[in-house]
């Protein structure tokens, strides 16, 4: 297994309160890994953490075996609300980032990558009047303009309609099996892990439940995802008050 980012024994308390208890996995290169847990449960905290911005009070988190401190820039982080420059268009928005990070790229690659993210009716309007889906589908392309190694991705699938999931996956299925990326995807939506991810993570409560590295053998002895969701949480006590 070629770990492309490792969490050891990572804790964090808001106000006192454990949110992450001695966090601890891996995620696998050339793998999408699911990143699955209930509402509160520390998905959010975990990738913010990954992104070197949210300290952990105990732990620490590798990138290929470097410290997050020292490889931030291979770690990019897209949130369930991209924030982008909402006074820019799309096009300026790429420009912008183009210029910022002194991306070597030929405007024809530009306009082809818009092109293939279904972008290319939408990329002359200005970013606060793009559709959720839209500003997603910007947001991503500006982010893996610049080919970071590890892509985290916070509730991304959520409101993309059936042609744009579509293709959303194939762009993110190219990204991790061309270039031996991985992504570490959190996401609700049990039934879209189960087809498009490789593998998962489940967290409840800030502690980590279950690491499988093989989506497959999970799905073989329990059903659907869904199933294996609930089971789990369920022996782990979770439904105390059913
Ligand atoms: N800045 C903060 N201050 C205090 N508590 C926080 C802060 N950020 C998160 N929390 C708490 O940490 C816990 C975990 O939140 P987090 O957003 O990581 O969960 P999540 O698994 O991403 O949930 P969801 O699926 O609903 O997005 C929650 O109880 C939340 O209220």
């Amino acid at each position: 297994m070629e770990k492309a980012l490792s969490f050891k024994g990572i804790s964090k308390t808001f106000n006192s309160k454990y949110i992450l208890k001695d966090v601890s996995f891996d995620i696998e290169k050339g793998k999408i890994t699911a990143f699955l847990g209930q509402n509160g449960a520390g998905k959010t905290t975990t990738l913010r953490i990954a992104t070197g911005l949210l300290l952990p009070d105990k732990g620490g988190v590798l990138v290929d075996q470097e410290k997050i401190e020292d490889a931030k820039k291979h770690v990019a982080f897209i949130p369930d609300y991209p924030y982008l420059y909402e006074e820019l268009t799309g096009r300026e928005y790429l420009k912008f980032i183009i210029q910022l990070t002194k991306l070597e790229i030929s405007q024809e690659q530009v306009e082809k990558e818009i092109i293939y993210y279904g972008l290319n009716k939408e990329i002359d309007k200005l970013i606060k009047n793009l559709s959720l889906g839209n500003r997603k589908k910007l947001a991503l392309l500006g982010t893996l303009l610049n080919r970071p190694s590890v892509l985290l991705l916070d509730e991304f699938i959520a409101g993309i309609d059936p042609i744009n999931m579509k293709r959303i996956k194939m762009i993110l299925k190219d990204y991790v099996t061309k270039w031996n990326n991985a992504i570490l995807l959190s996401t609700h939506q049990l039934e879209v892990a189960e087809t498009f991810c490789d593998a998962l993570i489940l967290i409840d409560n800030g502690v980590i439940l279950k690491r499988e590295s093989n989506l497959s053998n999970v799905l073989s002895g329990n059903g659907n995802l869904e199933e294996y969701f609930i089971n789990t949480l369920h022996i782990n006590g979770d439904y105390k008050n059913d």
